[in-house]
């Protein structure tokens, strides 16, 4: 039986130890033209080339050493133990609102007389009105509007950007709360594997946000630059006072964080989170796409001397000045996207270019499709692994928000 590894990232770069994913599955076929928009698609995949292209990334990472754990194993095995499968269907029932519906009764026990497969397949995929039968006269109203809203649990399918439900950072995790509650049932997911798994379970975990608090903050959004210093951005998906909760209780507990470049990026779906438009890719080198260079703001957080847990915000004029003192390097190098050109980089980043995935110093994964991102990486001294993204990119998600990286190998 493979274990749950204790979580370890204290970098953006170290080579990449172990990864949660999560395999485009039965989700992504409940997607439809009308449903798009609120479930924060742009167009609906081809599911069996989809999992094919995952399959391949998940191969590329395992050839390169990275051991790959799957969200519904985890999940199914949690799911064994029957007084969590309880306690979360109890959660679900709220947070979904079937728990408000005449139905109520009939749902939980279908859901409670699911194996934990078919539970798991359930958490994920949703639950459609059809799949429940009872008795006529305890149906509700919402039963007969079922075009209106045709589940009684929505499906998920951007979970496969595990990304964005959380963050390790350093040996801690923040189990983040979602802009959005198309994707809020994701982090609770996340905080059931955490908090459930026997591995972890016998070691205490620091939190560093939990996915009750109001303030919604992304994985996409968040940087581990270094030991000591994280990158926030501050975003469509990411709030300022959620990075200064999180940043608060990162200075105020035991973890190693000592700064946070907070940096703030147009509020743009096509820029929804930091990752999208700047990721880090060695020691010394960052990818950015130029469209945005002249519109981000940087501010440094750094915990006040005078009280532990309040912070210091100071305003930076320049993101490759603070990145240097940050990092206390002479210099880093910051390549833009694209290879040059305006209209190719701004094609390019839509195609997620600069959602690089680091697996160890200076070397990425991209998707092969963005030839002169790549290019432009590789004239500069990247080693840049390509996979295929016909089809995974239609969330609007690259290799960085396909994955949330469980343990890399701390850099000296
Ligand atoms: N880390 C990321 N950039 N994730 C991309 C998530 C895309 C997803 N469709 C959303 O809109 O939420």
């Amino acid at each position: 039986m493979t274990t749950l590894p204790f979580y370890n990232v204290n970098s953006e770069v170290g080579k990449l130890e172990s990864v949660l994913l999560h395999r485009p599955g039965k989700e992504l076929e409940r997607l439809t033209p009308q449903s798009l928009e609120e479930l924060l698609f742009d167009d609906i995949p081809w599911l069996g080339r989809m999992q094919e292209e995952h399959d391949m990334f998940a191969d590329v990472l395992r050839s390169r050493g990275c051991q790959v754990f799957y969200y519904d194993r985890l999940l199914e095995k949690i799911l064994e133990d029957e007084s969590v499968k309880k306690e979360m269907v109890e959660e679900l029932s709220v947070l979904t609102g079937f728990g408000r519906l005449k139905e109520k009764d009939a749902i939980l026990e279908h859901l409670l007389s699911r194996t934990p497969a078919a539970l798991t397949e359930i958490l994920i995929a949703g639950l459609h009105k059809s799949e429940i039968s009872y008795k006529e006269d305890h149906r509700s109203l919402s039963y007969y509007i079922a075009d209106e809203y045709p589940f009684y649990i929505n499906p998920l399918p951007n979970l496969y950007f595990t990304r964005d439900p959380g963050a390790v950072i350093g040996n801690g995790i923040s189990i983040n709360s979602m802009k959005t509650s198309a994707r809020n049932r994701e982090t609770m997911i996340l905080s059931y594997i955490n908090r459930h798994h026997e591995k972890i379970n016998c070691h205490e975990v620091p939190q560093w946000y939990g996915y009750h608090q109001n303030e919604p903050i992304e994985g996409g959004d968040i940087l581990v630059l270094s030991k000591s210093v994280l990158a926030i951005g501050c975003s469509a998906r990411s709030s300022a006072v959620a990075i200064e909760k999180l940043a608060e209780n990162l200075f105020k507990s035991n973890s190693s964080i000592e700064e946070v470049l907070v940096i703030q990026i147009p509020f743009k779906r096509a820029y929804m989170h930091l990752d999208t438009v700047f990721t880090m890719l060695d020691r010394d080198k960052f990818t950015i796409f130029p469209g945005i260079e002249n519109d981000i703001k940087v501010f440094s957080l750094k915990n006040s001397l005078k009280k532990a847990g309040s912070l210091k915000i100071t305003a930076r004029t320049d993101l490759n000045k603070a990145l240097c003192k940050a990092l206390k390097l002479n210099q880093v190098l910051i390549i833009p996207s694209g290879g040059g050109d305006k209209i190719t980089a701004a094609r390019e980043q839509w195609n997620d270019s600069t959602n690089t995935l680091a697996i160890s110093p200076g070397t990425v994964v991209t998707y092969r499709r963005n030839t002169a991102s790549n290019d432009s990486l590789r004239e500069n001294g990247v080693e840049v692994v390509e996979i295929e993204g016909s089809e995974l990119v239609r969330g609007r998600g690259g290799p960085r928000c396909m994955s949330m990286p469980l343990r890399r190998t701390d850099l000296d």
